[in-house]
């Protein structure tokens, strides 16, 4: 068994953690965790297995292997004649994902694939290690040449499903080479501050004393230039600020910005799908005190505790219940008086297609199907809910999808069966990584943003 090898070339990487262990160690946990990702199974389960000392350095190893891992299948398939079983194949593709393009490698290649090697011969694909030092080596001598030979396959040279790839062209002809690159890219630490607390000027300057650069986005937001764990920011737990995207940061001051407090009554708004409470706390934050009241409903009983959590934390107040938004029968009278809205945000559940880069994991998850499949919950939430809102009242559909099926697609087909339903301007389908500037939605631009789908909708008097 070799020592601990030395420290990354690439520290972005995030292997750089002190006292690391050995990286055989590394790899051998990344593989598994991938193992478990192509059996089904979320990052988020796959690394809560992985020892608490192993788990910063795994993470960002396991990202780095779903960003890659369309090249490094390509790869594998050129070198190994038959499919090999699962767990060796999970170990060859941590390691051709890491070592394939040595600028980007978080250690140098032979480092990986000596190491990787060591994985094998201590982990679960110990009978096979001889085969895997004879397909890693064999890549090391031939590195340019397999390369090349996997140029012409998209799935490769954009590590996403072919069945993805071509609905991006599909639906978005001159921007989908930019979402795709977007996806593979770390995205920026990005907060929201919280407008009862403080201001972004007065937080960046908090910020800026502790050595944090940070750049003005949205209308309350930060861009940090680098991630800190968040109990380093200042005043986070007196509820000073929140991590959110920009793109995300929309979703309030669009839905609020033509509303005015009715005579006597605080602003009744429902925020229907609304773990873990972002926006439910945005809505909170950048209306004046009093002047609404939010209903946050959640269908999940552990999320919506996340709600609680979320709001105790910034000192906000709303009604949190687990409910189901497609089932107001079970809610709106018991719990809501009949009492019709006069703004509802519908921040559906979707493929999450628009955030793939926080979440690498989503594209090897989906499957084509999935999309429909969501499209058709998206629809039924929209026809629900819009009878619960006042004539006059609006509704923001979100969702964090670059798919026109759960965007522009979906709103079109709503509009055309709803004859109470007008379309006022929104940023409709945002680009992830894009510095826009959105004037229907912010006076800031959104930075570095995730990708997103924004419609505003108001029901005819
Ligand atoms: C996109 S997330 C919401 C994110 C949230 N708005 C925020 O900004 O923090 C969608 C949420 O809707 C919940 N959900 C899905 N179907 C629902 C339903 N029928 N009723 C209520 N909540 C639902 C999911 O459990 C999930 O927590």
């Amino acid at each position: 068994m070799t020592s601990k090898p030395s420290q990354p070339k690439n520290a972005a990487a995030g292997a750089a953690v002190p006292n690391a262990p050995a990286l055989w160690q590394q790899l051998d946990a990344v593989a598994k965790a991938l193992h478990g990702i192509l059996g089904g199974q979320s990052s988020k389960a796959v690394l809560a297995q992985v020892p608490q000392r192993l788990r910063p350095g795994v993470q960002a190893l396991l990202f780095q292997v779903l960003r890659n891992l369309g090249r490094a299948q390509a790869l594998q398939r050129q070198l190994v004649s038959r499919a090999p079983a699962p767990k060796v194949s999970a170990l060859l593709s941590t390691a051709l994902a890491l070592a394939w393009d040595e600028a980007q490698a978080p250690y140098p290649p032979f480092t990986l694939v000596n190491q990787a090697v060591e994985a094998a011969k201590n982990g679960a694909a110990r009978a096979q290690s001889g085969f895997i030092n004879a397909c890693l080596r064999r890549f090391l001598r031939e590195r340019d040449a397999l390369v090349s030979a996997t140029d012409n396959d998209p799935v490769a040279v954009w590590n996403h499903p072919a069945w993805w790839i071509a609905r991006l062209k599909k639906d978005h002809p001159q921007d989908w080479q930019a979402i795709l690159a977007a996806n593979n890219a770390q995205p920026p630490m990005t907060l929201r501050v919280n407008a009862q607390k403080s201001t972004a000027a007065r937080y960046q300057d908090a910020l800026q004393a502790m050595n944090l650069k940070a750049t003005a986005v949205a209308e309350c937001g930060l861009q940090l230039e680098r991630a800190v764990p968040v109990q380093e920011l200042p005043h986070f737990e007196e509820g000073w600020a929140s991590v959110q995207d920009a793109a995300a940061q929309a979703a309030a001051p669009l839905l609020l910005a033509g509303l005015s407090q009715p005579q006597g009554r605080p602003l009744r708004v429902l925020d229907a799908c609304a773990a873990p409470g972002g926006k439910t706390a945005h809505l909170l934050e950048h209306a004046a005190p009093g002047s609404i009241e939010v209903t946050a409903l959640e269908i999940d009983p552990e999320r919506a505790r996340r709600i609680d959590e979320t709001l105790s934390r910034l000192g906000l107040k709303a009604k949190v219940l687990v409910a189901d938004a497609s089932a107001p029968k079970d809610w709106f009278e018991s719990q809501c008086a009949a009492q019709p809205f006069d703004a509802i945000l519908l921040d559906a559940p979707c493929t999450a297609s628009g955030i793939v880069r926080r979440q690498p994991d989503v594209r090897w998850l989906r499957r084509e199907s999935d999309v429909a499949q969501l499209a058709g919950i998206q629809s039924r939430l929209l026809d629900t809910l819009w009878p619960l809102l006042q004539p006059g009242g609006r509704m923001v559909y979100c969702t964090c999808s670059v798919f026109k099926a759960e965007g522009d697609a979906q709103i079109q087909a709503f509009l055309a069966r709803n004859t109470t339903a007008a379309s006022l301007p929104a940023a409709g389908h945002l680009i992830p990584g894009k510095a826009a500037k959105h004037d229907s939605v912010s006076d800031n631009p959104l930075g570095d943003h995730d990708g997103f789908f924004y419609a505003l909708l108001e029901k005819l008097r």
